[in-house]
């Protein structure tokens, strides 16, 4: 895989992460690409199935979206919003880099949703949970990892409920997966770097701040 250096953005459901991406993604527009993922969760209220330039063959129809499209509304994302057996399909067959399951969901990058992005020489952005990102690990895709984290467990609980999106069980499952993610934060180089999302202006500070280079580098291959 070639391109610039991929960004893995991980961290609690609730701490933030659409939030900084959905602004680092308008302030630099034509430098980031977002590698859809693959789900077999309900679409919430105005999510829609991914659409791009290529497809996923034997799975519903991937992949790379204009990034003014990506991550537009505040609660909604996009995904190849998949049934389990077609997941599981692709999945036997080697189309996905990493693959996970999450609050009762199956989650998954496929390897062309990376490979759309880091054909058009973006930094490609992959936005997964904590079992992603050590499968990630596994591989040579060699990409800045970043974890985003909530202040504290009351507050992160205070956001998924203000947010709307969840069912309580599904909500107290991301709690409890919350905690195993904010445990593994705190271990020394699992990531090159962990915000905490208190202020959201300071967040935001910091994941330009750990991105500027790569951001630069994609730029002065524009010019
Ligand atoms: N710094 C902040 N201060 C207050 N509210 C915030 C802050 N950052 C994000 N939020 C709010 O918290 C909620 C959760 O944020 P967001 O949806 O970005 O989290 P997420 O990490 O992407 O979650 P998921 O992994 O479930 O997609 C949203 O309603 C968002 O507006
Ligand atoms: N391992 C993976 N995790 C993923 C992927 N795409 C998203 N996610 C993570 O799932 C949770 C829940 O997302 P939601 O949209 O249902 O709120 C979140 O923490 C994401 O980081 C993926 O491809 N692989």
């Amino acid at each position: 895989m070639s391109g610039p250096r991929p960004v893995v953005l991980s961290g609690p459901s609730g701490a933030g992460k659409s939030t900084l991406l959905r602004r680092l993604m308008k302030e630099y527009e034509g430098v980031f690409g977002f590698s859809v993922s693959h789900t077999s969760r309900n679409p919430r209220p105005g999510e829609e199935n991914g659409k791009g330039l290529n497809c996923l063959p034997m799975l519903l129809g991937a992949t790379l979206l204009p990034v003014a499209d990506v991550l537009s509304s505040e609660t909604s994302k996009d995904y190849h919003f998949v049934t389990r057996e077609k997941m599981q399909e692709g999945i036997d067959k080697g189309e996905f880099i990493e693959n996970a399951e999450f609050s009762g969901n199956m989650y998954g990058t496929s390897k062309s949703s990376i490979e759309d992005v880091q054909a058009q020489n973006l930094i490609c952005i992959l936005d997964v949970d904590i079992q992603g990102m050590k499968n990630i690990k596994k591989t040579d895709l060699n990409p800045i990892y970043i974890s985003i984290q909530p202040p504290s467990m009351e507050i992160l609980e205070k956001r998924l409920r203000d947010r709307q999106t969840e069912t309580e069980d599904s909500l107290q499952k991301r709690l409890e997966a919350a905690r195993i993610d904010m445990e593994l934060s705190k271990e020394p180089g699992v990531f090159d770097m962990v915000i905490i999302n208190d202020d959201l202006e300071e967040a935001y500070a910091k994941l330009k701040s750990v991105l500027i280079e790569e951001i630069e580098k994609v730029q002065d291959a524009k010019k």
